[in-house]
């Protein structure tokens, strides 16, 4: 499958001579959902960055759409879309429409094009109503989506979300869920998220690598992942309540896997549930 990103035994130094190390690989292929889990600290800012040449490896190997980010981000720079964690940063422009014109008129497209990719864009994420609208007094999750809007309006390959949720209400956090998850299925938008939110990773992600002091040291599914309490206790994470409650009961011998979810949790104590009643081992 192509592949869309690749990372190799980073390291990174900044200015005040601060190492940041990710060793290991983590790759991004097609259509993928990658999700980069790690504590604060651990680096996931600064490997998002690198991606888009803001910040540059001075060991390791780092190809984006096989090209160089500190060196050619320009070639596939409308192949992307960024949301960075500070995301009401990103808002410069006086209204919704202008802000999130920015990258087609950046790439020279005509006022006409242009205005199709906004209220196409506009149309998918159901903004139209904050089109004209002032960026500035919009609420926290609105001004999240218009910087989302922005990231998706030249219909990316490639999805860049650090910390999408923060700050949040459950609502809103499942409505941009929704969003990432519908470009995902409709036009195949692969997406690489970084987090510490271990609640939300099972809903936008195929695959996990968890970072922790500056090795990558575990890669699998969401169901793969959360089973290995010791690997997110070392990352100085926690599994995510479901998982919490499905380690308790499979400790206490109870003969159950870690569910992919909440109904597939529900589902497997149901079933051993009418499996005890039918053995008469507890009653109805
Ligand atoms: N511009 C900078 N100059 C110096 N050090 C920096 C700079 N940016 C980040 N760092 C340091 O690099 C390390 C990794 O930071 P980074 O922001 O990449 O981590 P993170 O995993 O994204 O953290 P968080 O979850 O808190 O956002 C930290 O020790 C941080 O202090």
């Amino acid at each position: 499958m192509e592949q869309l990103i690749y990372a190799k035994d980073l390291n990174f130094t900044y200015p005040d001579k601060t190492d940041v190390k990710i060793n290991g690989e983590i790759s991004v292929k097609k259509s993928q959902r990658v999700v980069v889990l790690g504590a604060n600290g651990s680096g996931k800012t600064t490997l998002l960055k690198s991606l888009v040449g803001i910040t540059k490896p001075n060991k390791g190997k780092l190809k984006v759409f096989d090209l160089t980010p500190s060196k050619e981000f320009s070639q596939f720079r409308y192949k992307v879309g960024v949301v960075f964690q500070n995301a009401e940063e990103q808002i410069i422009a006086p209204t919704v429409y202008d802000d999130i014109a920015l990258m087609p008129r950046g790439a020279g497209l005509k006022e006409s094009e242009i205005a199709e990719k906004v209220n196409w864009v506009l149309e998918e994420l159901q903004l139209t109503h904050l089109v004209h609208k002032v960026p500035h007094y919009l609420s926290g999750g609105e001004k999240k989506k218009v910087v989302l809007a922005g990231a998706l309006v030249m219909n990316p390959k490639l999805l860049i979300l650090d910390e999408p949720f923060t700050g949040l209400d459950p609502k809103s956090k499942e409505s941009l869920l929704k969003i990432i998850n519908y470009f995902n299925k409709k036009y195949n938008t692969a997406i690489i998220t970084t987090t510490h939110d271990v609640e939300t990773v099972f809903a936008i992600s195929d695959e996990v690598y968890i970072v922790s002091d500056g090795e990558v040291i575990a890669r699998g599914n969401p169901k793969e992942i959360f089973a290995q309490s010791e690997v997110l206790n070392k990352a100085k994470l926690l599994q995510p309540q479901l998982h919490q409650l499905f380690s308790i009961l499979i400790k206490r011998q109870l003969p159950l896997k870690h569910p992919q979810n909440a109904n597939d949790g529900a589902e497997q104590i149901y079933q051993l549930y009418t499996q005890l009643v039918k053995q008469n081992k507890i009653s109805s």
